[in-house]
């Protein structure tokens, strides 16, 4: 349905020039739900305004169903859009804001209101029709903005941060919500978000997005099992990630050796440990830490470790049950299991990227 080919969009002066979109190549096939993630700045919204035709790209195609979109204006494009503030017409009633899009297109009035009911009981707020939009509630005003975006049943819906002002709850119910009508409409939707749990949720597909390029692209799973690279890795919110050299099934790491699953890529490689692969026992085995901060995260315990007599090295971070989490300032002994370590691809990627996972994880 939607193709991308080499699509390159500069902003700037040539002498400030900065690269937006980097020669991406990506496709949403119809039906398919693709969430494209990644930190502030990663080009997320200019892949959408570009797709929107409200971007001109500086290099590249855009096509829709097979045809190629430049000098498509975006009103003929054939795509929804629905910004993260949704802004909705203060001075319309919701009827008014759902029905905008199809009076826009020329249907009638009839037409207009049948579809406004439809749309509203499709997104939960039957009988909402009437109300003022300044008078509803942050969630029931995305569910306007949503239905707005889907009456004039778009060939492709494109969602800029679909939930990003609302609180954590309401985000995590909607986003199921959203799913479950997007497959029963059929939906081909195109989504950004720096919300990796909001993605995940979502999406078929995730595509992670690092200064204008595609670091990875595949289903929630595939990606959340092997990230490509180090930035992926920390993007996802696993700090635990380092260079090792791996020979057979050991990497030689600075917590010394870890195990690794038969079959790892070998040589000089970078290491994901998952925290629920950190098996903190007694101080007499293992790797000897000392225990430091510990956070509570969605009925776990984050536990970070300091390695003793090790100064360099940096904190394990091991994913403990509520009951046996060690107590802080215990000395411990750490083991690990080669089920929960990942040999990434390549070397560190130069991803020195630290500051997006701590937000991504308050969300996971
Ligand atoms: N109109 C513009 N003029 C100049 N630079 C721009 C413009 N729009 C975007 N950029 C730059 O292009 C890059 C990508 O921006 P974009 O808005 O696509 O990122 P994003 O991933 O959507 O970020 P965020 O999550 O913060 O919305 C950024 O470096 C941004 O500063």
């Amino acid at each position: 349905m939607l193709t991308l080919s080499d699509v390159t969009v500069r902003f700037g002066s040539r002498a400030r020039q900065r690269t937006a979109l980097d020669a991406v190549d990506l496709s949403v096939a119809e039906h398919e739900i693709v969430c494209v993630l990644g930190p502030s700045g990663s080009g997320k919204s200019t892949l959408l305004r570009v797709v929107a035709g409200l971007r001109h790209p500086d290099g590249g195609r855009v096509l829709l169903d097979g045809a190629d979109q430049s000098g498509v204006p975006a009103h003929r494009r054939g795509v929804g859009l629905m910004f993260q503030d949704h802004q909705l017409f203060p001075q319309r009633d919701v009827a008014g804001n759902v029905a905008f899009g199809l009076r826009m297109r020329g249907a009638g009035r009839e037409e207009r209101a049948a579809r406004v009911t439809e749309l509203l009981d499709l997104v939960g707020l039957p009988g909402a029709g009437p109300r003022a939009v300044a008078a509803l509630s942050g969630g029931e005003q995305q569910r306007v903005a949503l239905a707005r975006a889907l009456a004039p049943s778009p060939r492709l819906l494109m969602l800029d941060e679909p939930l990003g002002q609302l609180d954590r709850g309401l985000r995590e119910r909607l986003v199921v919500e959203l799913r479950g009508l997007f497959g029963r409409l059929g939906t081909t939707v195109l989504a950004v978000t720096h919300d990796q749990g909001e993605a995940f949720a979502l999406a078929d597909r995730v595509v992670v997005m690092r200064d204008g390029r595609i670091a990875q692209s595949g289903t929630p799973l595939e990606v959340w099992q092997r990230p490509a690279t180090a930035f992926v890795a920390r993007f996802l919110g696993f700090d635990n990630v380092v260079p090792a050299t791996v020979r057979g099934t050991t990497a030689d790491t600075v917590w010394g050796p870890v195990p690794v699953p038969d079959g790892s890529p070998q040589g000089e490689r970078t290491l994901l440990i998952r925290p629920a692969g950190v098996r903190v026992g007694a101080s007499a085995q293992g790797l000897a830490c000392t225990v430091g901060a510990r956070t509570f995260r969605s009925g776990r315990v984050a536990v970070l470790l300091r390695q003793d007599g090790s100064g360099d090295a940096p904190p394990l971070e091991a994913e403990c049950g509520l009951r046996d989490a060690p107590d802080e300032g215990r000395a411990v002994g750490v083991t690990f299991d080669a089920a929960e370590v990942v040999v990434l691809d390549a070397r560190e990627d130069g991803g020195g990227f630290r500051a997006a996972p701590a937000a991504a994880k308050q969300s996971s």
